[in-house]
């Protein structure tokens, strides 16, 4: 049976109390932490940086997932490393050599991984399957919290995990963007093994309530 993994991004969380929420949403049943970093340049926000995962990382002992919304992006992954990142991965049309990103991120110690925008084509995988550890399908545009899941991401999802199994690699799955209870299976079922939920998480008084109603929508998905 595939485990599934939920991934609450703490882009929705109370960033005056981020200790506080990590480890309640740890605690709650959360298995990673989505951690967004927007620049301003490559999406129109700004978020966290490498000062707030190392202030986080003594916080929870689940791996921490950097998705990185930079450009440039070798610059700054050296320094998620040292912060305590686990996995780093980030945009194909932000680097200007996407096989030397993936290398840099392995060789800091990270496993490494490539995310698709709604629009972007997925021939970026072609020839760096042996070094990505994780595929990340933007379900929104990048940019924002609280945007709806646009349900096209689901042939993504699941040309994604064609190309997964065809590599007989252990890589993960995950999906981004408007994920909620009422669609997490959907999600689930065209292959996609770790989710992302940012608003449908921290918006609610308990977090462990909407964590378990999650995990009960996807022991519903026969793989
Ligand atoms: O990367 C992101 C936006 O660029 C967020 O992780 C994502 O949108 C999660 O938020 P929500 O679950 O509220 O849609």
């Amino acid at each position: 049976m595939t485990t599934f993994r939920i991934a609450p991004s703490i882009l929705s969380a109370d960033f005056a109390r981020l200790g506080e929420e990590v480890r309640n949403v740890v605690a709650a049943g959360a298995d990673i932490i989505h951690f967004d970093v927007m620049d301003n340049h490559y999406v129109p926000n700004l978020t966290i940086g490498p000062l707030v995962c190392h202030a986080i990382r003594p916080h929870v002992q689940v791996p921490i997932d950097v998705h990185l919304m930079v450009k440039p992006v070798d610059r700054i992954i050296p320094d998620f490393a040292k912060a305590g990142a686990n996995i780093i991965t980030f945009h194909p049309e932000a680097s200007e050599h996407i096989d030397r990103t993936l290398q840099l991120i392995r060789d800091s110690g990270c496993k490494a991984g490539l995310v698709f925008n709604p629009g972007t084509p997925m021939h970026y995988l072609d020839y760096v399957m042996d070094k990505i550890d994780m595929i990340l399908i933007m379900s929104v545009n990048p940019g924002f919290g609280g945007q709806s899941f646009i349900a096209e991401a689901l042939k993504k999802i699941t040309i994604a995990r064609r190309m997964i199994d065809e590599s007989g690699r252990d890589i993960l799955l995950e999906v981004d963007g408007g994920i909620k209870v009422d669609n997490i299976r959907a999600a689930a079922e065209a292959g996609a093994d770790t989710f992302v939920a940012g608003s449908a998480i921290f918006s609610q008084p308990d977090y462990k309530e909407v964590i378990d109603a999650m995990r009960a929508e996807l022991a519903k998905v026969g793989r």
